[in-house]
């Protein structure tokens, strides 16, 4: 388990350190018990010798004031190694994550995730300010006493020794099921954190649709599950819990019998006896109570699992030697068939071109491969077959920060940082000038937006966005593709009915957007307005195309796209004349 974690931390000279600290300290303690013996020879004897029991009695304080210095200086650099371990294990983390394919992302993904980079780096922080030093206590202090009862008298000492294999046997099967319950009871953990989560973020959802009350079922029912596998594991601890504490009663009582046995025999001396009864208990006590210390011990090793788990989690393959300049703007599918996972293909086949500067509309029913196509061009995933290019070059060739820099993406749930309206559209490109930002702002009808709002720029927006609504947020989205200034945005019109300002306003703002020659646009749309000003359509249909081409000729033709458009001509009452001019 060290070498796993120094894998992940490499701090060795630290937990040397620490470790050298702690056997100190234990050896120390053991010491101090085994001054009994000759203090309890000098008082136990006939007359009482004070004058013997003086020494040792002085080396005992000076023992326990040493003792005391060295926990001085252990506790708080145990403290300062676990405070760095949990850091660097979170900043670990959360630099891996930024790798990962965003197609990782999902529901339970991110409540691992959130559980891991919170509770599991915190536990496995606790093995070095505490349940290491316990370990270390609970096995360096009677190993100290045994050898001291050795050498006080040789069959006391083989008797305590014969019993520790069985102890060990036992300690190492209820440790294995500690670390089984433990396993079993952190999933259910999460899933009640997940839950949690969903029915903190789905109440307007649910209070909507009058579930306010009962829309908690889920999370009850991973309540329920979690109290019920509690339940079952500490049953399943309990067994072997009591065995090894009846093994450790057992190795008590065998050695008050010996020890009665030798002394009525005349083979040991009363102080050895008293002494050794002593020492015995102080050798079994820290032996119970390493039973309990190994579940957490494993406890901890599940939780290390688990942040290596993540840490093992493969980002997308680099390139050899990435290509950091985009040779052009085009971009094209060739081929392309991408799966999530084991799942039905959601493309099969697919190939189109989107020439530089000009704008492709993807239309289709709702699970026909539209939102897959654009997460394939900024590279969320890899395609299962053939190539998706931009400029020519294969996107899995190009260097991460060039697509990321060359791609704006204006999602249709747009998510907003808790801050300002300003720094929300900063975001895209912090070192925008004052000019470039306004004029972003002016582009995406987005100043006209700030002025109604109290604070300006300044006006937090909520977690998420919510103080804002669908249509504005929308906006500041569009800002940030603007105020990126990138040559390619991907844009997935919002889908829902917006109220009429704001769908005037937006419709304006993304007609600016498409209308800029020097940007390729691929927008999922849904509006009349946002087809008619497309220069290509792709028409999907079961992650296939259906059809493609100008609208005015899929007009004619009569197909998906005609018919998609009958149905938002009718409800929005826009018109399209056959030769596509509005
Ligand atoms: N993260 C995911 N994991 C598994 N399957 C997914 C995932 N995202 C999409 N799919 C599946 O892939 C297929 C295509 O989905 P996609 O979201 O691309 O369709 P869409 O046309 O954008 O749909 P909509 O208009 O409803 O957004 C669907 O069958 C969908 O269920």
């Amino acid at each position: 388990m060290i070498r796993r974690l120094l894998a992940l931390w490499p701090q060795p000279g630290l937990l040397v350190k620490l470790g050298a600290l702690h056997v100190a300290l234990s050896v120390l303690q053991g010491l101090l018990f085994t001054l009994l013996i000759p203090i309890l020879h000098a008082l136990l004897s006939d007359p009482v010798d004070f004058a013997a029991a003086t020494p040792w009695l002085a080396i005992g304080a000076a023992g326990v004031l040493l003792h005391w210095l060295l926990t001085v200086i252990a506790t708080p650099v145990g403290f300062a190694a676990s405070m760095r371990l949990a850091a660097a294990l979170r900043r670990r983390l959360m630099a891996h994550t930024t790798t990962l394919p965003l197609g990782w992302f999902d529901a339970a993904t991110k409540a691992r995730l959130g559980r891991t980079v919170t509770a599991s780096t915190g536990e496995l922080s606790r093995l070095i300010a505490q349940l290491g030093p316990q370990v270390v206590q609970a096995t360096v202090v009677p190993l100290t006493l045994v050898t001291a009862i050795f050498v006080l008298d040789w069959r006391l000492g083989l008797l305590l020794l014969a019993t520790t294999p069985i102890a060990v046997a036992v300690m190492r099967r209820s440790g294995r099921i500690a670390a089984e319950v433990n396993e079993e009871l952190d999933e259910a953990t999460t899933e009640v954190a997940g839950r949690a989560l969903e029915l903190g973020q789905a109440q307007p959802v649910l209070r909507a649709a009058g579930y306010g009350e009962t829309g908690g079922h889920r999370l009850r029912d991973a309540l329920d599950e979690h109290r019920l596998r509690y339940r079952r594991g500490l049953r399943r601890t309990l067994v072997p819990g009591l065995g090894y504490a009846g093994v450790v009663l057992v190795a008590f009582v065998a050695m008050l019998v010996l020890a009665a046995a030798l002394l009525l025999g005349g083979d040991l001396p009363v102080p050895d006896a008293v002494a050794l009864l002593v020492l015995a208990v102080r050798y079994l006590e820290p032996l119970g109570a390493l039973n309990g210390l190994i579940g957490g011990l494993r406890a901890l090793e599940n939780a290390l699992g688990r942040i290596e788990a993540i840490l093992r989690t493969a980002p997308l393959p680099a390139a050899a030697s990435p290509v950091r300049d985009l040779a052009g703007t085009d971009i094209e599918f060739d081929g392309v068939t991408f799966s999530y996972g084991d799942s039905a293909p959601a493309l099969r086949s697919v190939s189109f071109r989107c020439p530089a500067g000009t704008t492709t509309a993807l239309v289709g029913p709702s699970g026909s491969g539209k939102t897959t196509i654009v997460r394939l061009v900024a590279r969320f995933a890899d395609v299962n077959a053939g190539v998706v290019r931009i400029g020519g070059t294969d996107v899995r060739e190009l260097d991460d920060d060039t697509l990321m820099r060359s791609v704006a993406i204006v999602f249709q749930d747009v998510y907003l940082f808790d801050g300002t309206i300003e720094e929300n559209v900063r975001l895209a490109r912090p070192d925008a000038t004052e000019a470039e930002f306004a004029e972003a702002a002016r582009a995406a009808r987005l100043d006209e937006v700030v002025a109604r709002l109290p604070d300006g720029w300044r006006t937090r927006v909520g977690e998420g966005g919510a103080q804002l609504s669908g249509g504005e947020r929308q906006r500041v989205s569009i800002a940030r593709a603007f105020v990126k200034q990138a040559p390619i945005v991907l844009l997935d019109e919002v889908s829902s009915a917006l109220d009429p300002e704001n769908e005037s306003m937006v419709q304006a703002a993304i007609a600016d957007l498409c209308a800029d020659p020097d940007r390729t646009v691929i927008v999922i749309a849904h509006r009349p307005g946002t087809l008619t000003g497309a220069d290509h359509v792709v028409a999907l249909d079961s992650g296939e195309i259906a059809e493609r081409g100008t609208p005015a000729e899929l007009l004619r033709t009569g197909g998906m796209f005609a018919r998609i458009w009958t149905q938002n001509d009718r409800a929005s009452g826009w018109h399209l004349a056959k030769d596509g001019r509005m």
